[in-house]
């Protein structure tokens, strides 16, 4: 498919300049560039949207360990560096330069470099590359906002009307309550009838479904697959109230594609194009890595003025990019914003833009001799994350496998024809087969503080180089038992150097705070799948447990293996006078003007179980923001 890329480079100057076109920036750049706003959207990585690797849902993973698409972090878990080594996911460089994952074998003079965290470093962001759950978070994280920063914006209700505005539901009827049929973001759920062709699968699932009391226990197959088919996203204020299992929606379209910011900015790129008006409002630059914002001083405040952006244009000009080269330094551009800059490169490259830029800790700057432009503390701190932890067992017979016929990336594959002609098959689903939502005894109010997602066949448990080439027994079952509500934000993204090009360093700094209560609580999780895989009578049972290892306590496997991707807070929003606030509620930076950041950097705690469509959502209501100012003529 030709792609009506518009990169002119004959341009310096544009209203608005964002960088970085995940959720958070893509969005915000589309919408911006529709109301008639010259935009360039700078994006450090290439675009591989048409690539089936980006489009077939069955490849995500494949996506994140991709050289061309995949940026890898290795980050620490936690303070204490013996504990962080004892995850089995720990990866070494060794002497002769290659990884070594967990201690065994470990040769000695290895080097140890943490937990593998891959992002994408192309078109879309980690949507194009992530898992695609869709999931709508409880209500009360956009309360929280509010509450926060007194911005009625935020308002539940008003948020709901943000996501009509962006979903187009592939899936319900047109005019189901609480979603949109015509936004830009598609969303489906799985195939019923894959799950429905899985007995194994399907009576674990009955069980899981009486045992939590969201089925009588007479409950037929047929019954269960409609209950599977409820709407997660619905608008009802309680709908995190119920212990309940249901598919999880998944951003994919009808013809089973990822739909993702990257499908966005090509539809409104294809648009300008098709118009013929030769007025392209907006413009796209790849393999364009934002190294600084530039700041002028101001004749109409005290306060210094964000006017353009340095980057340089270079295929992996970032070292987290495998393919980096450090002889090859790219060229350096400037173009400038006679509107406003908004960065938007993701929870790890914004606080490192921003600090490179001089915003950040004074001391931080100074320590690398960067001139401050303003002291802000907040910025790289307060990050946190969903924990995950998985619980897996082997039943005594093969589960039904959709994928028994394929044979990923080989010449004449079924499957992905199926997907291909058909638009069916087991390549066209999200990975997780099933999600539940329960209600820990540590949940801070009435809604579910766990989400569960899982399947027959496979498991996840976590990241580490290989993660997507590994296979399972066909006899394994795997829950990743999700926790919302984290209690910790200790974590943090600081400076290594001064060069732009060197990744941060990364910590979470696990279970700082509140460690007790979220791992008490992911262990009740742990013991609620128990009670179900210990039913007795079980055709596929009896199962044993593969993790926790047999004599190993829920609460040390969760300490030691706990994983994570879904880091937000890295430049959280705040009350206009909270100094630890590195936004306003307009995402504003604090201490500057014409600059905001748009992306999951800005949430002051972990929306629910699922990141990316809140970030979605935050898109829009930056569009919102921004537009309203342009109208009061600000
Ligand atoms: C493996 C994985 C699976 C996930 N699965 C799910 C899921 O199923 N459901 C869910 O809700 N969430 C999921 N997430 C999380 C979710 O995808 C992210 O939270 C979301 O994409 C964040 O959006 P963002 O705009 O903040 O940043 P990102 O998506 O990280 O986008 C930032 C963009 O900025 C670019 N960029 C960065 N620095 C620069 C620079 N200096 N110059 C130019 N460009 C730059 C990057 O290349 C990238 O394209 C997953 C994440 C990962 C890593």
């Amino acid at each position: 498919v030709p792609y009506p890329i518009h990169q002119d480079q004959d341009h310096a100057e544009y209203e608005y300049i964002v960088v970085g076109s995940g959720p958070g920036g893509a969005p915000l750049a589309a919408n911006l560039a529709r109301a008639g706003h010259t935009v360039l959207l700078l994006e450090a990585g290439e675009d591989h949207g048409h690539s089936d690797l980006q489009r077939v849902p069955f490849f995500a993973d494949a996506n994140s360990e991709h050289p061309a698409m995949s940026w890898e972090f290795y980050v620490s878990h936690s303070l204490n560096s013996t504990q962080a080594q004892l995850d089995s996911k720990f990866t070494w460089r060794t002497p002769n330069g290659s990884l070594h994952v967990g201690h065994q074998d470990l040769p000695s003079g290895s080097e140890p470099l943490g937990i593998f965290y891959p992002r994408t470093g192309t078109l879309g962001g980690c949507s194009n590359h992530n898992a695609m759950n869709m999931v709508y978070p409880p209500d009360a994280d956009w309360e929280f906002i509010v509450d926060l920063t007194g911005d009625e914006g935020f308002r539940a209700e008003r948020m709901r009307e943000l996501f009509v505005r962006l979903e187009r539901n592939e899936f319900f009827p047109e005019g189901t309550a609480g979603h949109g049929f015509e936004g830009y973001l598609a969303i489906v759920l799985n195939d019923i009838d894959l799950v429905a062709n899985q007995t194994g699968l399907l009576e674990l699932i009955r069980l899981t479904m009486i045992e939590a009391g969201d089925a009588s226990s007479d409950v037929t197959n047929e019954e269960v697959l409609d209950l599977l088919q409820r709407d997660q996203n619905r608008p009802d204020p309680d709908r995190y109230q119920q212990h309940s299992v249901f598919q999880i929606p998944v951003h994919i379209d009808a013809q089973r594609r990822r739909s993702s910011a990257q499908t966005y900015i090509y539809d409104v790129l294809t648009e300008q194009e098709a118009s013929g008006s030769g007025n392209h409002t907006l413009t796209l630059r790849t393999n364009a890595f934002a190294t600084r914002v530039l700041f002028e001083d101001n004749t109409k405040s005290a306060q210094p003025r964000a006017t353009g952006v340095e980057y340089l244009s270079g295929v992996a000009m970032y070292s987290a990019d495998r393919r980096y080269n450090a002889s090859e330094s790219g060229t350096l551009h400037t173009v400038h914003a006679s509107r406003e800059v908004i960065v938007a490169g993701g929870v790890f490259n914004t606080p490192q833009l921003l600090k490179l830029s001089g915003i950040g800790p004074r001391a931080e700057l100074e320590r690398f001799d960067i001139p401050v432009v303003v002291d802000l503390s907040a910025v790289g701190e307060n990050m946190q994350d969903n924990y995950e932890a998985a619980i897996a067992v082997e039943g005594s017979r093969p589960f039904e496998s959709p994928f028994e016929d394929c044979t990923p990336f080989e010449d004449g594959d079924p499957c992905l024809a199926d997907w291909r002609y058909n638009a069916s098959g087991a390549y066209g689903q999200g990975a997780a087969t099933v999600g539940m939502i329960m209600r820990s005894s540590f949940s801070s109010n009435e809604d579910a503080d766990l989400f569960f997602f899982g399947g027959a066949g496979g498991l996840f448990r976590g990241h580490y180089p290989g993660f997507s080439r590994e296979e399972y027994p066909p006899n394994t079952f795997g829950w990743s038992v999700v926790k919302m509500q984290t209690r910790n934000r200790a974590g943090t993204v600081r400076l290594r150097s001064k060069d732009p090009r060197d990744v941060p360093e990364i910590a979470f700094n696990h279970f700082e705070q509140g460690g007790r209560q979220d791992i008490e609580a992911m262990a009740e999780g742990f013991e609620f799948a128990r009670s179900v895989f210990e039913l007795p009578g079980q055709e596929y049972g009896p199962f044993e447990y593969t993790i926790p290892a047999p004599g190993e306590t829920a609460q040390r496997s969760i300490r030691e293996e706990v994983y994570s991707h879904h880091a937000v807070g890295t430049c959280a929003m705040g009350a206009d006078d909270d100094a630890n606030a590195c936004v306003n509620s307009g995402f504003q930076v604090r201490g500057v003007e014409g600059l905001r950041v748009v992306d999951g950097s800005v949430f002051p705690r972990v929306p629910g179980a699922f990141p990316v469509l809140p970030t979605f959502m935050m898109s829009e209501k930056a569009t919102d923001d921004i537009l309203a100012a342009v109208a009061e003529g600000l």
